[in-house]
């Protein structure tokens, strides 16, 4: 049985952590990795929770019953106190993070080379060992030249060049090809920030296709301190190397963010990437509330289409969820009349627009799957091999190598759920009843929300959070599936269906689109840390961290031998200490104390 404690802290994340006794070490180290995340972000962004009530107070608050059978619906329903939450609480890295620009360069390239990332992490110094890994100027298809002729236009007027940053960044120090602007992002060990390449640097032709950029920043320091007295083979180098290697491999991809350069200095690693200015799709979900099925199927489509660009180069993704998502802003058409669900709140719905069949709708044009962390190379199209398999290709092994990719499937299943109806399929505050609903696949589509949500939509779901991976839909099933392959709003107007491809999105967009100011993207970003924003980030993390142990268990050989990988623990790097709960500054474990809920905790997580 699982058990667990959480924390929240930081990002609005909340961390959960399960302890096992039975449970191998890979489930332990990803949600290590996620509480070392929570535990590495400032205190001041734990604020929210003083004031948070628990999820189940929410759910208890606003229906009750039917949610007990599976799901938060009762903490995130319109209705609910969740919408009312005071925002006051909101922490400046909210609002830096809601005012982003950028140019999407929507590259189309044709590079199909695939390495063997993993071998040629493993061979560092070869390619990847080394300080730079300069983009590689024949990535860069004719396609962004076009582009680059359109944006140099778009950018006459010189401002990205001139623009202050927000404050000194002491990683700018160590950075010269990049003036950095503002902060929008913070993960684990990382800060992310809006970028522009500079304009007498050797990076400055980067301006012509990357007006701005976003730059990931990785602290050396913090990521060593989690890898110090770790037996782990890989180093933390290897780590960032590795996340490196596969978001360039996978970069050719419109709906995948680009990757534009690496850059090593002597206290941090610089990944920087195409800035997409929208932000996550994750602040979308709480601010619409739930995604009209057009909508959905806007955003899961492209998601589909970069799972399948990664599936086709034998790299499984395996944290797919909503903070993953980015996309571009679109220009928001309010509608004439706005459709409300009967379990709509008047008073609080916010009104998604018209949508636009290849161009978005509620303000989401482009979207586009990030980081790559986490990723896997589970097959080597050069080789044709499993990876890590040398002179191993029993076809039972092949057959895994299929099912791996089907963690990506469960993922978008989750995330199509979500979109549909503003709550995940899984959810419950107990860590083992969360983790045995989500091991049986046990989901319901609660009323009342789900009363207005098509047979269509719910099929789709159903084939993809379907438990036994071989009935589980593959990508190409999925994105044949008759539900994805239509309009509602085409039917209602009685135009003959038109299949919106990632394409569309593309070319349809009117190219002035692209050119953002970001003050035209200050978003109300409250939500983002309210309770059941935070319960749903638990519920994916917790979700994503137990689908990849059931992948990687899979991924050992009948006979009880491991497919020459590493384990999980060790491939992370993390300590094993870092799993041992410190109880007291636990959020669940407060929560469950001022519920005067009695919890079960192990003796070996009590300090
Ligand atoms: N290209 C981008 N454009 C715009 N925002 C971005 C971009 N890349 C990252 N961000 C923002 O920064 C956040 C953190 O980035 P990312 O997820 O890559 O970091 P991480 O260290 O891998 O995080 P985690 O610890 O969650 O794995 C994202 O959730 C997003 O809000």
């Amino acid at each position: 049985m699982l058990k667990v404690c959480g924390k929240t802290e930081g990002k609005g994340a909340g961390s959960v952590r399960v302890h096992n006794e039975s449970t191998n070490h890979s489930v332990r180290a990803q949600i290590k990795k996620l509480f070392k995340k929570k535990q590495a972000l400032p205190a001041e962004k734990f604020v929210a929770e003083e004031r948070q009530t628990t999820a189940t107070e929410l759910l208890d608050a606003s229906k009750a019953g039917a949610a007990a059978a599976s799901g938060m619906a009762g903490s995130l329903e319109p209705s609910s106190p969740l919408y009312n939450w005071d925002s006051s609480t909101k922490d400046g890295m909210v609002s830096s993070q809601s005012e982003r620009s950028g140019q999407s360069a929507l590259n189309d390239r044709s590079d199909t080379r695939v390495p063997d990332v993993v071998s040629e992490v493993a061979a560092t110094g070869v390619q990847l060992g080394q300080a730079k890994i300069p983009i590689d100027p024949s990535v860069h298809g004719d396609a962004d030249v076009v582009d680059l002729v359109s944006v140099d236009a778009e950018s006459s007027d010189g401002s990205a060049y001139d623009e202050e940053p927000e404050e000194e960044f002491d990683e700018q120090l160590e950075l010269e090809d990049f003036k950095l602007i503002s902060r929008i992002g913070e993960g684990a060990f990382s800060r992310v920030y809006r970028a522009i390449p500079q304009p007498n640097s050797s990076k400055s032709y980067l301006y012509r296709t990357f007006q701005q950029v976003a730059v990931k920043v990785i602290n050396k320091q913090q990521l060593d301190s989690s890898h110090k007295d770790s037996k782990s083979k890989a180093t933390s180098k290897e780590q960032v190397l590795k996340e490196v290697a596969i978001h360039r491999t996978v970069s050719a991809s419109e709906n995948v963010v680009s990757f534009v350069d690496f850059h090593e200095s002597p206290n941090y690693y610089f990944i920087v990437q195409e800035l997409l200015a929208g932000g996550e799709i994750f602040g979308e979900i709480v601010r619409l509330t739930y995604f009209s099925e057009d909508l959905s199927r806007h955003v899961i489509r492209q998601l589909a289409l970069a799972v399948k660009h990664m599936h086709a180069l034998g790299i499984v993704h395996r944290d797919i969820k909503p903070e993953n998502l980015l996309f571009e802003p679109v220009d928001f058409i309010p509608s004439t009349t706005p459709v409300l669900r009967k379990s709509d709140d008047p008073r609080s719905k916010q009104d998604e627009g018209v949508f636009r069949p290849g161009v978005g709708g509620g303000g989401i044009g482009v979207v586009k799957l990030a980081d790559f962390g986490l990723s896997k190379q589970i097959y080597s199209t050069n080789t044709k091999t499993p990876c890590g398999t040398v002179g191993y290709t029993a076809p039972e092994v092949v057959k895994d190598e299929r099912y791996s990719m089907k963690v990506d499937m469960w993922g978008i299943g989750c995330v199509l759920y979500t979109v549909l109806c503003g709550f995940p399929p899984f959810y419950d505050e107990k860590i083992d009843v969360l983790t045995e609903k989500i091991s049986k696949g046990e989901f319901t589509f609660l009323r009342p929300w789900w009363d207005e949500i098509s047979e269509g939509a719910r099929n789709a779901v159903r084939n993809l959070l379907e438990v036994d991976p071989a009935k589980r839909y593959d990508i190409d099933q999925f994105l044949a599936d008759p539900w994805l392959n239509q309009y509602d709003c085409l039917r209602s107007q009685g135009l003959k269906h038109r299949n919106e491809s990632s394409e569309n999105v593309h070319t349809r967009a009117p190219k002035k689109k692209r050119k953002h100011n970001h003050l035209a993207f200050k978003r109300d970003s409250s939500l983002l840390y309210s309770p059941a924003a935070v319960a749903m980030r638990d519920a994916f993390e917790v979700n994503n961290a137990l689908k990849r142990e059931e992948e990687s268990k899979r991924r050992t050989a009948p006979a009880g031998v491991n497919l020459g990988l590493l384990p999980e623990d060790e491939e992370m790097g993390l300590e094993n200490d870092m799993f041992q709960l410190r109880l007291n500054s636990s959020t669940i474990i407060k929560r469950r104390k001022n519920k005067d809920d009695p919890i079960e905790v192990p003796p070996t997580l009590v300090e």
